[in-house]
């Protein structure tokens, strides 16, 4: 492995988001991106957070949702490749088929597109299901020939999506939220249980600011398979930064073996088998 395929230098664009406002969003989303790319230490892998295009601007969200992500894939793939950097383009909304839907894009450093996911749980607080349409399946894709899992935001109240990432090999779970408050102890508290259950990296890209009667708090973060914090924002707007080790992945199911100590033909659900 080279020294890019064991350690990457990850930015979390904690932005704010003005809803119902694509042009403005993709606007301040390329700035940011710019300055990352910019940065003394440049990233290898740029997270954004949850629904950065339109915010949720639900009533809309038909007109402004991006038809199949054309616009929003060609820029990013051209920033992705041009700057050498992997970018797990938040989520956005995307216009498919006739029907909306919350969809991460990741982009490697050549610009391809390594995978697509559209979430699978959807939000009734924000009443999301009244209007998204959900994924119908996990996904679990390579960059620099490592293992990586997609999230967004309600889905890390699953544990069960986490266990099937790490299942298929994931060994960073990648996460786009617009997580607000008062739910603060729960964020963090899901973020760091699903990193230490599967021992594995969680880098979770969490929005600020205000919509309508939500506040949402940043705390973007990165733990690592042990639980520990790597990094995490503030409630303002930030790049949070932090670099993560890749071999400490296996350093930690070395030690404590909870993938060959499962017992999954009791759990009776067929939960992950
Ligand atoms: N956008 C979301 O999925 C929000 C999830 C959330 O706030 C939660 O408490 O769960």
């Amino acid at each position: 492995m080279t020294q890019r395929e064991t350690s990457w230098n990850i930015a979390l664009l904690q932005t704010h988001i003005e809803v119902g406002e694509p042009q403005c969003n993709r606007e301040t989303m390329q700035r940011w991106m710019e300055d990352a790319a910019a940065a003394p230490i440049k990233p290898d892998v740029i997270v954004l957070p949850e629904m950065w295009n339109t915010g949720y601007a639900l009533e809309q969200i038909s007109e402004l949702a991006d038809p199949d992500g054309r616009e929003i894939r060609g820029w990013v793939s051209t920033f992705a490749k041009k700057h050498d950097i992997h970018v797990i383009a938040g989520s956005i909304a995307e216009q498919r088929d006739g029907k909306v839907y919350n969809t991460m894009i990741i982009f490697n450093n050549k610009g391809e597109e390594v995978g697509a996911y559209s979430k699978i749980h959807l939000f009734r607080l924000m009443e999301e299901e009244k209007y998204l349409a959900p994924g119908e399946a996990t996904l679990s894709f390579e960059l620099d020939e490592v293992v990586a899992g997609a999230a967004i935001c309600y889905d890390i109240r699953f544990p069960e999506l986490a266990r099937t990432l790490s299942l298929n090999g994931a060994k960073v779970m990648f996460v786009a939220a617009e997580w607000p408050h008062p739910r603060l102890h729960h964020w963090r508290t899901l973020l760091m249980a699903r990193a230490i259950e599967n021992q594995m990296y969680v880098v979770a890209c969490n929005r600020t600011g205000d919509s309508g009667s939500d506040s949402f708090f940043g705390h973007s973060m990165i733990i690592d398979p042990w639980g520990e914090i790597v990094a995490e924002g503030s409630e303002e707007e930030e790049i949070v930064t932090g670099q993560i080790d890749l071999s400490l992945v296996d350093q930690v199911r070395n030690r404590i073996p909870v993938f060959e100590d499962r017992r999954p033909q009791l759990y009776g659900n067929g939960m992950c088998e």
